[in-house]
């Protein structure tokens, strides 16, 4: 349901994720002779991430997931919080090329966008017993509000809203609940954007057919801080320099609109600043760091919790300028080069991460 903190009521679920990856990664810190860094990395396979479900064939890891997380539940006898994350508009990621998805508009996108929508509700049904959390559709309506003047955009925005509404009235379980993706504050921070933003999430949950929402995420697969001590050069000129801020400004402009304002914020990346050539480079940023681990200690009270949504170990889009879905925003000084594609494990970002981590792992 949507009506409390889903992380108060229990332990970030950790899974284990990528355990032969994070091994073999401690593996090469310690031939390298580095066993500070060989310890720091066998951490991360206890620290909470998100699952991402972007695509149909990726529907059969929630009961994976959550058969795992009933064991945990029934040997350490505290209930589990699982996140996932629903990842498969048509047109997805419309205004670059880094992820776009299996589903297009024009190839009745938004039919096969729906039957992966029921296959997610029918697996999360089967675990009435697990906490779980869904992030709905990172960067998507953060698209709709700045990127209309692109095709691939424009000609998905009824899908978009479609494809939403219909998964937050298909999700709609006690155990479950749901959190917007509010793209981040130097995205829909502007004052240009900030309204536009607030009267599309309202537009979007009133067509929800009544399903409700806990509320918003909030910096998903980006690097702002939380509370910068001191703003990041990129972020001159804007009022919402952080998280935080982005927040506090968008939470008087939900709440006149009657739309829950909750949020998480994803802390996955943002252990480390001024690392950006530009705000809007958002792809492998060499410099990055694993930021404040999973919490629900944020210290602001409409922040539910700081959570691991993109998973540190996944790369956000090939370097490679031939290969498909490249994007330039991969091809800059700023990106960590070589890189794999999008989704996959991009093992010298994910020891970066493991270095920079700030706090320290
Ligand atoms: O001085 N001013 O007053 C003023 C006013 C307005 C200004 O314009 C704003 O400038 C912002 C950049 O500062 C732009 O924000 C960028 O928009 C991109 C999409 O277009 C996002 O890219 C996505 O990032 C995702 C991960 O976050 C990826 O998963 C995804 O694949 C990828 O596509 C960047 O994060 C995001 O930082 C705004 O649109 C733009 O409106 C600027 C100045
Ligand atoms: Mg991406």
């Amino acid at each position: 349901g949507n009506g409390s903190n889903p992380y108060a009521a229990g332990a970030f679920y950790a899974g284990k994720f990528y355990a032969s990856e994070v091994a073999t990664s401690v593996q090469a810190f310690t031939a390298a002779g580095d066993t500070v860094n060989a310890a720091k990395a066998a951490k991360v396979e206890n620290i909470s991430t998100a699952v991402w479900l972007d695509s149909v064939a990726k529907i059969p890891s929630i009961a994976t997931t959550l058969d795992d997380a009933v064991a945990v539940q029934k040997a350490t006898g505290v209930t589990q919080v699982v996140t996932f994350v629903v990842y498969d508009l048509p047109n997805r990621d419309c205004a670059a090329a880094a992820s776009n998805g299996e589903f297009s508009v024009a190839d009745d996108g938004l039919t096969k966008y729906k039957g992966y929508v029921d296959s997610v509700a029918a697996a999360f049904a089967a675990y009435p017993t697990v906490r779980i959390v869904a992030v709905v559709e990172p960067d998507s309506l953060g698209n709709l509000v700045t990127n209309s003047g692109i095709a691939k955009c424009s000609e998905a925005a009824d899908d978009y809203k479609q494809g939403i509404a219909y998964a937050i009235q298909k999700l709609q379980f006690n155990n479950v609940a749901l959190y917007l993706d509010a793209a981040h504050a130097g995205w829909l921070g502007w004052p240009n954007n900030l309204q536009p933003a607030a009267t599309l999430f309202a537009q979007v949950l009133g067509m929800a057919n009544g399903g409700t929402i806990r509320g918003f995420a909030t910096n998903v697969a980006n690097y702002n801080a939380f509370k910068a001590t001191t703003p990041d050069p990129v972020t001159q000129g804007s009022s919402t320099p952080d998280e935080a801020s982005y927040i506090a400004a968008l939470t008087p402009l939900l709440q006149k609109l009657n739309v829950p304002a909750n949020f998480i914020v994803d802390t996955g990346r943002n252990g480390v600043q001024n690392i950006r050539a530009a705000w809007g480079d958002w792809c492998n940023v060499v410099g990055a760091g694993f930021g404040v681990r999973p919490t629900t200690n944020t210290g602001v009270a409409n922040v539910d919790a700081f959570m691991w949504v993109k998973p540190g170990g996944e790369g956000d889009g090939t370097s490679n300028s031939t290969a498909p879905r490249y994007d330039f925003h991969c091809g800059q000084s700023d990106a960590l080069q070589p890189a794999p594609q999008a989704g996959t494990w991009f093992n010298a970002y994910f020891q970066m991460l493991v270095k920079n981590a700030n706090p320290s792992l």
